[in-house]
């Protein structure tokens, strides 16, 4: 969202045959809005994530995703860690701030919903399936693109009164994720998550009763990965293929919204992309967090992530 683009430039010795990512390159620069090196999670949070929340608040759609290799930190970035207030990642900043504009916007009345879908080999889940009001659903969920606008049928929308509320739905719905353990992390994600909040707003004793509506999708995307680094096989290397797919489906999508010459937009290529459709480029708030290591043996990968920055 901000406007000033930093470099990036990554050299590589060629004596070090091994991390060459080919024969030719050693050399590769990348622009990006903010390099953001050695912060902590609450200076992340203030340079990609506060503005698209507040403006969420004032009515327009927005999204976060973190993509990048798999165990480059990107569940770190968005949900953070449990173990110290401090370590908690975006999602949970982003329900404090809404909460804490709905108490003193007293002039408004806010109504905000959650619901977490997650996408596991091209199949929707609802991560929140378990609670106890959950209506059961006896059919698939499905993405549904109509007058009301993109919607995931069958989805469990829940409505929250404050952000102790929200943080348990959040909670809820981490512990029922599909996680897998390979090579480069223990704990890998291997699917795609989507936290949403849908805000509703009005003001107080106005004659006018128009609402605000927005939706907030905080998206931790499963990690992208070459099959021989992570030793997958079997399961794994299925889940791989779906998520290298998926994940090519989404970066051709940011690629043809970027182009204004493109007039064709391809949304429904896989499910991740079609549910965001209203809510990535054209008038709504989209950022794009890269994780990468910061080591010299994931250059290649590294290299692969910054250079899907469109
Ligand atoms: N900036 C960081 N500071 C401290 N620990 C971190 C940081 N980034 C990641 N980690 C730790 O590294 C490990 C891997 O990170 P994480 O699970 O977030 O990766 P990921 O990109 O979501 O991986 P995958 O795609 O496989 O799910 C975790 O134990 C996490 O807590």
């Amino acid at each position: 969202m901000s406007c000033v683009l930093q470099t990036i430039n990554i050299h590589v010795k060629r004596d070090l045959s091994r991390l060459v990512v080919n024969n030719q390159q050693t050399d590769w620069s990348f622009k990006v809005d903010e390099f953001i090196h050695h912060s902590s999670q609450e200076d992340m949070y203030n340079s990609v994530a506060k503005n698209v929340v507040q403006q969420a608040l004032n009515g327009y759609n927005g999204t976060i995703m973190c993509y990048g290799q798999t165990g480059a930190g990107k569940t770190y970035t968005m949900t953070g860690t449990t173990e110290n207030f401090q370590y908690r990642g975006i999602i949970p900043r982003a329900i404090q701030q809404v909460f804490k504009e709905v108490e003193e916007r007293i002039d408004y009345m806010f109504i905000v919903r959650v619901s977490y879908l997650e996408i596991y080999n091209e199949n929707l889940f609802d991560l929140l399936f378990t609670l106890p009001d959950t209506p059961a659903s006896d059919s698939q969920l499905a993405v549904v693109d109509d007058a009301q606008g993109v919607h995931v049928k069958g989805l469990s929308i829940h409505l929250t009164n404050n952000e102790e509320e929200a943080l348990n739905f959040l909670f809820e719905g981490e512990t029922n994720r599909v996680i897998g353990c390979h090579t480069l992390n223990k704990n890998s994600s291997r699917s795609h998550c989507i936290f949403t909040l849908y805000i509703e707003s009005r003001k107080r004793n106005s004659s006018d009763d128009k609402y605000l509506t927005s939706k907030l999708n905080m998206v931790d995307l499963a990690g992208s990965e070459r099959l021989h680094k992570t030793g997958s096989e079997g399961q794994m290397m299925r889940e791989a293929l779906y998520i290298n797919k998926s994940l090519s489906f989404l970066e051709q999508t940011i690629l043809a919204l970027a182009d204004p010459r493109r007039e064709h937009v391809p949304f429904r290529q896989c499910k991740l992309t079609h549910v965001l459709k209203d809510s990535i480029g054209m008038n709504n708030n989209t950022v794009l967090v890269a994780n990468v290591y910061g080591n010299a043996e994931q250059i290649e990968e590294t290299v692969r992530t910054a250079s899907r920055i469109p």
